[in-house]
Parts: C-alpha cells; structure tokens; sequence
C-alpha cells in the first residue's frame, strides 16, 4: 500500500503544561467537517486532558472520537496500549481520516514513532509529523537549562557523576524528534526573549525545522496537519538521549494526587496552590475543584507558579463533588508538606 492511503497521525509532544492539550483542542474546533480522532495519554491518573478535549463539543468529534490511555507513558507502553488503541481506531466502520496523537510531558517522542513500524500497523498508518510544542516563558527563565549550582554540588559529593538533567533530556528529546516547533506562550514573552528562546531551540534542532510562535496554540490547521514527514521512516535523523538505553522509566519524576474538600472561593485554594508551588519544585499542577455553594466546577492548572482557572461544566446530578488535584515534580517532591499547605 502506498503511503497515500494510510491514515496520516500526527504526534503532538512538548514537556508538561507546554499547551499541548491547548493545541489539539485549536485544531479540534478548526478541523472543518474533518474526520478527526485523538488519542490522549496523560502522566497522573485522573484523566483530565481528555475531559477538556471531550468538553469542546464540536459536532464533527464526537466524544468517542477522544480515547484516553491513562497513567503511564505511551513511549513505554507501545505494545500494550498504544497499537491496540490505534487499531481499534482503524478497524472503526467509518475510521478517521486523521489521527492526532498527545503523548504525555515527560514521553520521549521517538519510540513511539518507531511503534509505527510495527507489522500490525505498518501499512495502515504513517506519521504525518511530530509537533513539538514548547512553553516559551518556561524557556526563557531557563527551566530546562543545566543549573550550574546543582552540577556543582552534585561534582561535590562524586566525581564521577555525570551531570544529568532529567528536565532538559526530556525536554531536547522532543526537540531532536520535531518536524515542527510551536513556540507556544508567546504573549508571556518579550520581543527580546522571543529571538533568545528561537535561537535556544535552534541550537537544539538537529535539522532545518521551522519554528511558528504561537498563543493558545492558535496555529492554523493546515501549518498543523498535512506535513506529510513520514517519520517513521526516518529514526535516523532523529537523534535521542535515550539510543542507547532502550526503554527509559519516570523515576526521575513523581506523581501524585491531594484530595480536596470544598473551598468557599477559587481565591482561597489559589493562594495555597501558589504558596506550595513557590516553597516546592512543583512542574505541574491540574485537578477539579468543588467551590461551595457553585453549581459548576472549577479547573485548576499551574505550570510552575503560573495559576490558571475556570469553571468549565456543572456538575451533573449523580456526580460525587470530589475535588482532586493532581501534582507532578522531579523526584524528592515532599507529599505530605504539599498535602498539607494546600487540602489543609
Ligand atoms: N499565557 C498562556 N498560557 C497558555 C498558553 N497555552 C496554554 N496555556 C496555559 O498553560 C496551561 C497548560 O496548558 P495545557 O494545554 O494543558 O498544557 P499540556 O502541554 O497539555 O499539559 P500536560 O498535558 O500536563 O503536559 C493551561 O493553564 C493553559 O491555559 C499560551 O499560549 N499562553
């Protein structure tokens, strides 16, 4: 079969809270009468992405048109998780026409390329591009950049350790994969630090990729979908940190989940969630809040510091209000301090 009729995927990575989700909701509610289908895979098992791209509510993606694959990592669960889903997707009496692909922030784009290898999917599927999306403001305070202190101390106490930054591996993974950098956030940053962070992730790119500055992922469809890179077949010019170790583990990173009673306002549980954010290395923070006395319920999500919410469906009748939040951090992160300054 020739690459023509196989159904196009295009795999939107980018490290935790980049705007992925962002993103493919843009293109969801943009896809003008194209048959799309999501396959959304999220670090942290309260399935959150996938209910803000279920809540878009566009006639043409329905909602099983969205399928989650939670907790865990689709680059690590490619035989179990990720071929089945993509099947059954296909095997669909009417199949979508394109497949876009969110793997979680802390996947490494690559092996799940390499997945579109596979026998069983081979000749049905190709990899119309990986989308890396890049969280402008986070580069520009130099998130992902070695912090000299760290090797230092680190240098300190052995001298043979070599300096490792889980953060920036994960981060240049995604970058060494992309056919096409989004350089989302672009309203947080100055005119200055847009060249600066565009010449950082030039430095990354291992070939000529374009790099389109966005908000809110508001990208046209058409610069999104289409690029025809057929990736899989070319592993080779995506180089990773990760060649020579074949699978590699989360356990750089921690996840975990607070239970939440009832706030009587968002601004309330938005001052504990800065103050934990601020005293703790907290990466990310998403979660479902019950606000006393509201019928709606409020969505909560940091990236770093940086707080964001909104109300964004009422509760139905037979739901349990039950706020939960879920945290993500490098390892070390202190649960209980966390559980404390911000459930109480
Ligand atoms: N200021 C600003 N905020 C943005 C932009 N894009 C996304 N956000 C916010 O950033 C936060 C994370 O966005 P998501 O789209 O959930 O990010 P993600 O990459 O899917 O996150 P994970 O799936 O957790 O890795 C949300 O609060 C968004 O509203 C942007 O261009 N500018």
């Amino acid at each position: 079969m020739s690459s023509l009729a196989k159904v196009p995927c295009t795999i939107v990575t980018g490290f935790l809270g980049a705007g992925k989700t962002t993103l493919v909701r843009h293109v969801l509610e943009n896809a003008q009468g194209r048959r799309l289908a999501v396959i959304v895979n999220e670090f942290g098992d309260v399935g959150i992405d996938g209910e803000i791209l279920k809540n878009c509510g566009v006639e043409n993606c329905p909602e099983d048109a969205i399928v989650e694959l939670a907790n865990g990592c689709l680059c690590c669960t490619v035989a179990d998780d990720f071929v089945p889903a993509l099947k059954n997707l296909l095997d669909r009496p009417s199949p979508p026409e394109h497949i876009v692909i969110e793997t979680s922030g802390l996947a490494l784009p690559k092996p799940l390329v390499k997945a579109f290898n596979w026998p069983e999917i081979a000749s049905r599927v190709t990899v119309d591009g990986v989308v890396t999306v890049v969280d402008g403001a986070a580069v520009a305070a130099g998130r992902f950049a070695d912090d000299p202190e760290a090797i230092a101390r680190q240098r300190a106490s052995d001298e043979s350790l070599d300096h490792d930054n889980p953060l920036e591996e994960v981060f240049e993974d995604q970058l060494l994969c992309a056919d096409l950098v989004i350089l989302n956030k672009a309203d947080l940053l100055s005119a200055d630090q847009r060249s600066t962070v565009t010449g950082e992730i030039g430095k990354t790119l291992p070939r000529a990729v374009k790099v389109v500055e966005a908000q809110n992922g508001q990208v046209p469809v058409a610069v999104l979908l289409g690029l025809g890179a057929e990736a899989e077949s070319d592993l080779s010019n995506r180089p990773s940190h990760h060649d020579l170790e074949g699978e590699h583990d989360h356990d750089d990173f921690d996840t975990f989940i607070v239970d939440l009673p009832a706030f009587e306002s968002p601004q309330v549980l938005i001052d504990r969630l800065r103050k934990a954010a601020m005293a703790h290395d907290i990466l990310r923070l998403k979660g479902f809040v019950d606000i006393a006395g509201k019928p709606m319920r409020l969505l909560v999500q940091g990236v770093g510091a940086r707080i964001q919410h909104q109300f964004d469906r009422r509760w139905s009748s037979d739901e349990v209000r039950r706020g939960r939040l879920v945290v993500i951090g490098e390892k070390g992160l202190d649960q209980t301090a966390i559980q404390t300054l911000v459930a109480g």
